[in-house]
């Protein structure tokens, strides 16, 4: 399996985010690649290269051209306003009532205008790390196309939080969402994107929420009570063409293995049922009962057992990062789904 892997992740590396009231270290941070990066190699999983770089179209065919000219523009306007030394993070929010119609002159406006939370610091390399996990993606995506059974996007920051005009959830731009409207523009006529990070996918739902030729499934703790708490719930089908090609599965806190792989077989009857041509996996591993922010109780072994389950599924498959912070166990665990996979 090819693994894509860009440098240029480390410049997304926040100083804090919001965390239950206080200012805390970003968990999302540059450690969390290495150490997948140093696993893939020790185990062999296959080369790593760097990716293409593949510019802002395949960018515009996900996300509103004014969120990415925001998005680009965005630490300079804030070092403009508040200076070079502290992280851009957003203080105010659209509620319901308000209205959206114009988008803010001040900066500070426009980063509440275009988020979703205050976890989520917008740096001096936020651009080129989010556009460099992107172009892994792409590549990832473009290998399939070649004919590659699977490839490994080895993503930073990840992507599923972000919608088609906002950011949040330590995301920017949706790197699945990207490569599954890529394979869709490479010929692919239908994709599923099935999402086991332990946090619903709000950003690809929204994105695919009236397209019925891309299948979005996610496996993920009940939004009632965990992040990001406002979407995710099993009666979200879609909408207009897109009714009933997305599909939400919720497990309770303490969720294991067994019950995890129940969720599992669900999700992929109903990717075959589909019909497909290509499977884009967002693979986030805070399901593991180590990580510090989750509460699911998978155990490393377990992420073998998930890698054959997806193999099981029989499309060819783009594994893309998303979450994951138990980061001394977040390599081996990352490792064993692409290992599971590839055994089968
Ligand atoms: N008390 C709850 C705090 C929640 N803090 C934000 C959690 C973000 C999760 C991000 C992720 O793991 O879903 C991604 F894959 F996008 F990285
Ligand atoms: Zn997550």
């Amino acid at each position: 399996m090819i693994v894509i892997h860009s440098e240029e992740h480390r410049l997304q590396a926040g100083r804090s985010e919001l965390n239950d009231g206080q200012l805390v270290p970003c968990y999302e941070k540059p450690a969390r690649a290495d150490i997948v990066r140093a696993r893939i190699e020790a185990v062999g999983l296959g080369p790593i290269v760097e990716p293409t770089r593949h510019g802002i179209a395949p960018l515009e065919r996900v996300h509103d051209a004014g969120y990415l000219g925001f998005l680009q523009t965005a630490w300079d306007d804030w070092v403009a306003e508040h200076g070079a030394d502290i992280d851009a993070l957003p203080l105010n929010w659209v509620a319901p009532g308000m209205s959206r119609r114009r988008v803010p002159r001040s900066i500070d406006g426009r980063l509440g205008f275009y988020s979703f939370d205050a976890g989520t610091p917008i740096t001096a390399g936020t651009w080129r790390a989010a556009t460099s996990a992107a172009d892994s993606a792409l590549t990832g995506a473009d290998r399939l196309r070649a004919g590659d059974r699977s490839a490994f996007a080895l993503c930073r920051p990840p992507g599923h939080h972000a919608g088609h005009a906002f950011y949040g959830g330590y995301c920017f731009l949706n790197n699945a969402a990207i490569a599954a409207q890529s394979l869709r523009d490479g010929g692919a006529a239908r994709v599923a994107v099935l999402d086991v990070d332990y946090h619903h996918g709000n950003g690809t739902q929204e994105i695919f929420w009236e397209r019925g030729d891309v299948l979005f499934v996610s496996i993920h703790a009940d939004p009632a009570d965990e992040f990001p708490y406002f979407c995710g719930h099993a009666d979200e089908t879609g909408a207009g063409v897109g009714d009933g090609a997305n599909l939400n599965l919720t497990l309770p806190w303490g969720t294991d293995w067994n019950a995890y792989a129940q969720a599992l077989a669900v999700a992929a009857a109903r990717i075959r049922e589909f019909g497909a041509d290509a499977l884009v996996l967002s693979l986030g591993a805070d399901t593991y009962g180590g990580d510090p922010i989750s509460r699911f109780r998978l155990v490393s072994e377990d992420f073998l057992r998930m890698g054959a389950a997806i193999a099981g599924i029989g499309l060819p498959t783009l594994f893309v990062l998303e979450g994951g912070y138990a980061v001394d166990d977040l390599g081996v665990n990352v490792a064993n789904v692409l290992t599971g996979f590839e055994q089968v």
